[in-house]
C-alpha cells in the first residue's frame, strides 16, 4: 500500500511494502490513489514519493509474475501517468535501492534526488524480462541510448555518484531522505515543469549500425539468455518510434518475455538463492533460531590460488585479514596474484584503483602463525592432505583465542576427523570456495557432527558479506557439488568410449548453455589432479589400479584421462590435454586428431564397438546421472532442499540461470519422465552404480508434485 500524509504545502506518499516495497497491487492501487488525492487537494504545492524503510522499491513484486499471469490493473504506468500529468511538482526521494519499476516510478517523477548510499538499476534482464513500464523509453531520454543499453542489458546497479553524473539524480542529499524531499520539493515549486515531463523529451538519433553491433555484443556475452535482446529491441523503439507507439511496443515485448520458460526458470532461481540461504541442521537450529557471531578480522592460511583468492574477497569486503603462509617467496608469489587480481578488476570498473590501494591495506602477509592469535575467523586454505590439515588445526587451537571459528576449504575430506585435532569441535566447519575463488560465487559450507548452530551461522552471514552465495551442506564423500560431478563426468567418459567425440561432447553441454563443455574445464583444472586422485583413493581400498582395469568392486571404469595423462597431456598446463593449445598455458581450446587416434587405440584394445550417438542422448545421460545423485544427495538430507542443489550448480558450475538448475530441470522435465528414462538407462547400463535410480526419485514421480511443494513432502514423510 501507500501511506499519504502532508507537511504544509506538500504531500508526501510513502511506498509501504516491507521488505523492500515490491509494487503489488495494493502498493500501486495506493500510490494511484495518492497521487490522486495530492493533485486534488488545492492546498498541496508539491508532492514527495519516497519508500518505508531502507528501500525506495525493488520494483514490480516477481511473485505476481507467477508463469506468466498477468498483473492486475493499475499498472505502474498507470499509476505513474498522473504524476507526468501533473501541474504540481513530483519529486522522487530514493534512499536504498530504487530497481526496475522502483526506478520507472522515480522516472515519471519530474525530479529525482538521492542519498549517498543509494543505488538504481534496472536488473530486470537477471529475472528473464525487461524494464516493462517505460523504463526503455524513459531512461534513453534522460541519459541518452549508449548509457541506457549498458545499464538495461546488464542489469547493473548504479551507485549515487554515477547515477548523479549520468543524470538520473538531479541531487545527492543527506540520508534523512524525507526531510530532503520536502525541502527539495518545496524549493522548485513554481518552475516550469515542461523540460522535466521525459515523455516530452526528444530522442538522440542513433545509427542502426549501433543496435546491430549491440545485438553482436550481447548475443556473445549473455550467450543463450533473450532478454538482454528483447531489451534492446525495446530501446530501438524508443528511437524509432514515437512515445505512445514505443510504449505500445515496449509492453508487448514484455508480455512475450513474462511467459517465457527463461522468464520462469530465471525467476525460480532468484527465489532459489534466497529460499537457500534459510538452512536449518538436523537437530532443528536454523537461520531463524541462531545468530553469527562478529567477524570483524580473519585470517586465511595458505598463499596459493586458493588462499590467495579467499583473502582477496576478505580484503575487498573490508575485513582486515592475516594472510599466512610458511616460506616467504610462497607468500610474496601469493601476493603478486592478488594484486594482479585486483588490477583486473580495476580494468573492469569494478572498483576504483583507490579502493583496491584501499584493500591492500587492511591485508597483513605473515609467515608466523603466531600473528593469527587475535583474529575472529580463519579459512586454512593448504593443498588436501588430511595430515597436514590436522596438524593446522591443532597448532590453530592452541593459537587462537576460544571463540575463534576455524574453517577449512577442504573439498573432500571429512570435517569431523580434522575437527578432532582440535578442543572445538563446535567451532571447525568447511567452507568450501570453488577455483577462482574471487570470482566464482559458491561457498559450499560444510557442517560436522559437532558444528553448533552459531558457528553454521557465522559463515553463511560471512558469505552474504562476501558477496558469495552461501549454501550449507552436510558432510559426506565429496561433499554436495563435486558429488554430482562424479557421475557427470564419468558419463561424459563412458559416452566418448561408445563413439561420441570428446568435442561433440562439449558442443552439447556448451548448446545447453554450460560456460564449458566437461572436457574443457577438465583441461583447465589438470588431468593430472584426477590421476592422483584415483591413484591414492584405489592405494586405500587395496586396488592396483592400472591403464588395462575395466571393472572396480563390479562397477564399470574407463581411464581415457589416465591414458592421456601417462602421454604427457595434462591438460591447459602442459599444452595438451583433450584439445591441443599450441603451447603450455593457452587457452585456444583446438580439436585435436591425435586425442581421437588415442580413444580409437583404447577401444580397439578393449574390443569396444564405437556407434552414432546423437546429441539428445549425450544430453540426456549428462545430466540425468547428476540429477539422480541429486535426488540421492536429497533423500540422505546431506541437503535440505531441492533448491541448495539448484544454487550449487548455478554458482558453482555455471548451470544456466535460465535453465533454473538441474533439479529445476527435472521438474520442467516432469519427474515420471526423468524416472523412467533413469529406470532405461539403469537396465541397459547395470555397471554404473549412479543409475540406481534414486528412491526419493522413485516417491516424488508418483506425486506428480512441482518442485516447490518438494520439501515440505520430504519433511512430512520420514520414509522418503
Ligand atoms: C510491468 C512493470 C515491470 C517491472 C519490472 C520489475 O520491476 S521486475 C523487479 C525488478 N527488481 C528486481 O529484480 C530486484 C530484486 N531484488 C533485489 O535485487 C534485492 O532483493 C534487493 C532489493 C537489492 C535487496 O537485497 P537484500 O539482500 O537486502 O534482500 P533480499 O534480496 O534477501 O530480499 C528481501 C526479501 O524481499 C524479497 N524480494 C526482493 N525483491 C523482490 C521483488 N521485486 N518482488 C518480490 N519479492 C522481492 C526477497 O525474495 C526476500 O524475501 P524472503 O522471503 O525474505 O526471502
Amino acid at each position: 500500500m501507500a501511506n499519504y500524509t502532508k507537511r504544509d504545502e506538500v504531500a508526501v506518499i510513502e511506498l509501504n511494502n516491507p521488505p523492500v516495497n515490491a509494487l503489488s497491487f495494493e502498493v500501486r492501487s495506493g500510490l494511484q490513489n495518492a497521487l490522486k488525492s495530492a493533485i486534488d487537494d488545492q492546498d498541496v504545492k508539491c508532492i514527495v514519493i519516497h519508500g518505508k524503510g531502507k528501500n525506495f522499491s525493488a520494483g514490480a513484486d516477481i511473485k505476481e509474475f507467477g508463469a506468466g499471469t498477468k498483473q492486475q490493473k493499475p499498472w505502474i504506468t498507470d499509476a505513474c501517468r498522473l504524476a507526468d500529468e501533473s501541474s504540481k511538482p513530483v519529486v522522487a526521494a530514493i534512499a536504498g535501492t530504487a530497481l526496475g519499476g522502483g526506478l520507472e516510478v522515480a522516472l515519471f517523477c519530474h525530479y529525482r534526488i538521492g542519498t549517498p548510499s543509494c543505488r538504481v538499476g534496472f536488473p530486470e534482464v537477471q529475472i528473464g524480462i525487461l524494464p516493462g513500464a517505460g523504463g526503455t523509453q524513459r531512461l534513453p531520454r534522460l541519459i541518452g541510448v549508449n548509457s541506457s543499453i549498458d545499464m538495461i542489458t546488464s542489469g547493473r546497479h548504479v551507485m549515487a555518484e554515477e547515477a548523479m553524473k549520468l543524470g538520473i539524480l538531479d541531487k545527492i542529499v543527506t540520508e534523512d531522505i524525507i526531510e530532503e524531499g520536502v525541502k527539495f520539493a518545496k524549493s522548485v515549486v513554481g518552475l516550469d515543469l515542461a523540460h522535466r515531463i521525459l515523455k516530452n523529451r526528444k530522442i538522440e538519433a542513433v545509427s542502426p549500425k549501433v543496435f546491430d553491433d549491440e545485438i553482436s555484443r550481447v548475443k556473445k556475452k549473455y550467450k543463450g539468455y533473450i532478454a538482454p535482446l528483447f531489451c534492446l529491441k525495446a530501446i530501438q523503439a524508443s528511437v524509432q518510434l514515437p512515445y505512445d507507439a514505443s510504449m505500445e511496443q515496449e509492453l508487448q515485448l514484455f508480455q512475450h518475455l513474462v511467459g517465457s520458460n527463461q522468464a520462469k526458470a530465471q525467476q525460480y532461481a532468484f527465489f532459489a538463492e534466497r529460499t537457500s540461504a534459510r538452512w536449518q541442521l538436523p537437530t532443528g537450529a536454523n537461520s531463524q533460531n541462531a545468530s553469527p557471531l562478529p567477524v570483524k578480522t580473519a585470517g586465511v592460511i595458505g598463499a596459493g590460488t586458493m588462499g590467495a583468492g579467499i583473502a582477496l574477497c576478505l580484503i575487498t569486503s573490508g575485513i582486515p585479514t592475516v594472510l599466512v603462509e610458511q616460506d616467504q617467496k610462497f607468500l610474496e608469489k601469493g601476493i603478486k596474484t592478488m594484486e594482479g587480481d585486483l588490477r583486473g578488476s580495476v580494468a573492469l570498473k569494478k572498483m576504483t584503483a583507490e579502493q583496491a590501494k584501499k584493500a591492500m591495506l587492511i591485508l597483513k602477509p605473515s609467515v608466523n602463525f603466531e600473528d593469527l592469535h587475535d583474529v575472529d575467523l580463519v579459512i586454512e586454505a593448504v593443498y588436501e592432505n588430511l595430515a597436514l590439515k590436522k596438524e593446522i588445526f591443532a597448532k590453530l587451537d592452541k593459537i587462537c583465542q576460544p571463540q575463534t571459528i576455524l574453517c577449512t576449504n577442504t573439498s573432500s575430506l571429512d570435517i569431523d576427523m580434522i575437527a578432532e585435532a582440535t578442543k572445538r569441535m563446535d567451532k571447525v566447519v568447511g567452507t568450501h570456495f570453488f577455483a577462482p575463488a574471487y570470482i566464482m560465487k559458491l561457498q559450499e559450507n560444510v557442517y560436522g557432527k559437532n558444528t553448533s548452530a552459531e558457528t553454521v551461522a557465522t559463515v553463511m552471514a560471512l558469505g552474504r558479506r562476501i558477496r558469495k552465495v552461501p549454501v550449507l551442506v552436510g558432510t559426506c564423500e565429496s561433499f554436495a557439488a563435486n558429488r554430482m560431478l562424479h557421475p557427470y563426468v564419468t558419463e561424459a567418459l563412458y559416452l566418448v568410449e561408445e563413439g561420441a567425440s570428446p568435442y561433440e561432447v562439449d558442443q552439447v553441454l556448451e548448446d545447453f548453455g554450460m560456460p564449458m563443455g566437461m572436457f574443457r574445464v577438465s583441461d583447465l583444472s589438470g588431468l593430472d589432479i584426477g590421476y592422483k586422485v584415483r591413484r591414492e583413493a584405489a592405494k586405500r581400498q587395496g586396488i592396483d589400479l592400472t591403464l588395462g582395469t575395466r571393472f572396480v568392486n563390479g562397477e564399470r571404469v574407463c581411464l581415457l584421462a589416465d591414458v592421456l595423462v601417462e602421454k604427457g597431456r595434462l591438460g591447459i598446463k602442459s599444452g595438451k590435454g583433450w584439445y591441443n593449445y599450441g603451447s603450455p598455458g593457452k587457452k585456444e581450446a583446438i580439436p585435436d586428431p591425435e586425442v581421437l587416434d588415442i580413444i580409437e587405440e583404447h577401444c580397439r584394445k578393449f574390443g569396444i564397438k564405437k556407434q552414432k550417438i546423437s546429441s539428445q542422448e549425450i544430453l540426456e545421460r549428462m545430466q540425468l546421472a547428476l540429477i539422480n545423485e541429486g535426488f540421492r544427495i536429497l533423500e540422505e538430507g546431506i541437503v535440505s532442499k531441492p533448491e541448495d542443489i539448484d544454487v550449487i550448480w548455478i554458482y558453482g558450475f555455471g548451470w544456466p540461470k535460465y535453465m533454473g538448475g538441474p533439479m529445476f530441470y527435472a521438474n520442467e522435465m516432469k519427474l515420471k519422465n526423468v524416472y523412467r528414462k533413469i529406470c532405461d538407462f539403469h537396465q541397459k547400463y547395470p555397471f554404473s552404480i549412479h543409475w540406481t535410480p534414486s528412491k526419493l526419485l522413485a516417491r516424488l514421480s508418483e506425486t506428480d508434485l512441482p518442485i516447490s511443494n518438494w520439501t515440505s513432502l520430504i519433511n512430512s514423510n520420514s520414509k522418503l
